[in-house]
């Protein structure tokens, strides 16, 4: 397996210090690598990270003469800083690496062709990645190659998942298979399928009378607990711990709720980021203002889940 030496001695920016930001320069900076963050003039993010012991200096500076350049802004945001900030300042035969493939698929990044392009993306969100680090574990990432001219890519991008992720596990992709996977699982499953689901269990018991806060325990803070089960020890274990009755009750009504119909939806979300068009609609909303994310922000956090869910949070985290 790669080891972190392949980093070792090298010159490492990462461009942002939000999610996966913080996570990727934290990680490395505690495993010994020499990690600057490049941020932008004035931004709010330099205190803390200069707090949290690295390097900070404006995008610019901080790619000029690095050897690895991660860009972990927001991938909305990246073409523009790619061609304003880090084009003219990345070295010849620089890594230059992303934490998803979606500017790379999507053609909206050209990288110099005297770079090197990989991806390293971590399995789970930057806060997650940096706490089960500090745990003395890992995520696992996936890794991959877009160009390659130094001929040694892929150890780098290895040694940046190692590092990253504790070495708990790196898998060979490609930067098609990751984008459109990741685009397909955070919404189909992880993150859209996820949250209309504890929502629509929730809203079904209050609209029958049953109390809210009952509702909130059963359809969204036991959620965590049967999935922690299944992450650490499978779906078997996990039918295994609960009662016969539930388990007689998965496999009767599981079926019910995601029907033939949604699994024909989830082909069709596939399809539409297989073909760009979730790409094409999410860059339209970036470019009007993010009208219709601030809209949905709004009414979720005005919603009943979470009033009932942060007055059970305070109860539950306040002991
Ligand atoms: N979020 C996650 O857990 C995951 C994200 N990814 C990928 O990682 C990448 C980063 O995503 P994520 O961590 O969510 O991003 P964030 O939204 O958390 O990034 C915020 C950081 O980017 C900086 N930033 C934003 N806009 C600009 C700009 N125009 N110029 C310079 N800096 C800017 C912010 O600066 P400031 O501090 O000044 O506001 C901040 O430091 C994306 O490619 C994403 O798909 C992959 C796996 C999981
Ligand atoms: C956290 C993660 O893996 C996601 C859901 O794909 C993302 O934040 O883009
Ligand atoms: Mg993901
Ligand atoms: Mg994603």
């Amino acid at each position: 397996m790669e080891e972190i030496k392949f980093l070792e001695g090298k010159r490492l920016t990462v461009v942002g210090y939000g999610s996966q930001g913080h996570a990727h320069a934290l990680n490395l900076h505690d495993l010994g690598m020499d990690v600057t963050v490049g941020l932008r003039q004035g931004s709010k993010s330099w205190e803390k990270a200069e707090n949290d012991g690295v390097k900070v200096a404006v995008v610019g500076e901080a790619v000029k003469g690095a050897d690895v350049v991660m860009i972990l802004a927001p991938d909305e945001a990246q073409p523009e800083l790619y061609r304003s900030e880090i084009e003219e300042n990345l070295k010849s035969g620089a890594y230059l690496g992303f934490a998803h493939g979606f500017n790379i698929h999507y053609e909206r990044i050209t990288p110099r062709e005297d770079v090197n392009v990989f991806m390293v993306a971590p399995k789970g969100p930057g806060h997650m990645v940096r706490e089960i680090f500090e745990g003395g574990h890992g995520v696992p990432c996936l890794a991959a190659v877009h160009n390659d001219i130094s001929e040694d890519t892929r150890d780098i991008a290895h040694a940046w998942a190692n590092g990253v992720g504790r070495r708990v596990g790196v898998i060979e992709t490609t930067f098609k298979e990751e984008t459109e996977t990741d685009l397909f699982g955070e919404q189909a499953v992880l993150c859209g399928g996820v949250t209309e689901l504890m929502q629509a269990g929730f809203d079904t018991l209050v609209e029958a009378g049953y109390n809210p806060e009952v509702a909130y325990f059963e359809c969204v803070h036991e959620m965590k607990l049967i999935i922690d089960m299944v992450y650490e020890k499978g779906f078997a274990a996990m039918r295994d711990s609960i009662s016969n009755t539930a388990e007689y009750g998965d496999y009767i009504t599981g079926k019910k709720i995601i029907t033939k119909e949604s699994k024909e939806a989830m082909k069709g979300v596939l399809k539409d980021i297989q073909r760009g068009k979730f790409a094409k609609e999410f860059i339209e909303e970036t470019e009007n203002g993010y009208k219709f994310m601030n809209k949905e922000r709004a009414e979720y956090s005005d919603s009943k889940i979470e009033e009932v869910g942060s007055k059970m949070r305070k109860m539950v985290f306040s002991k």
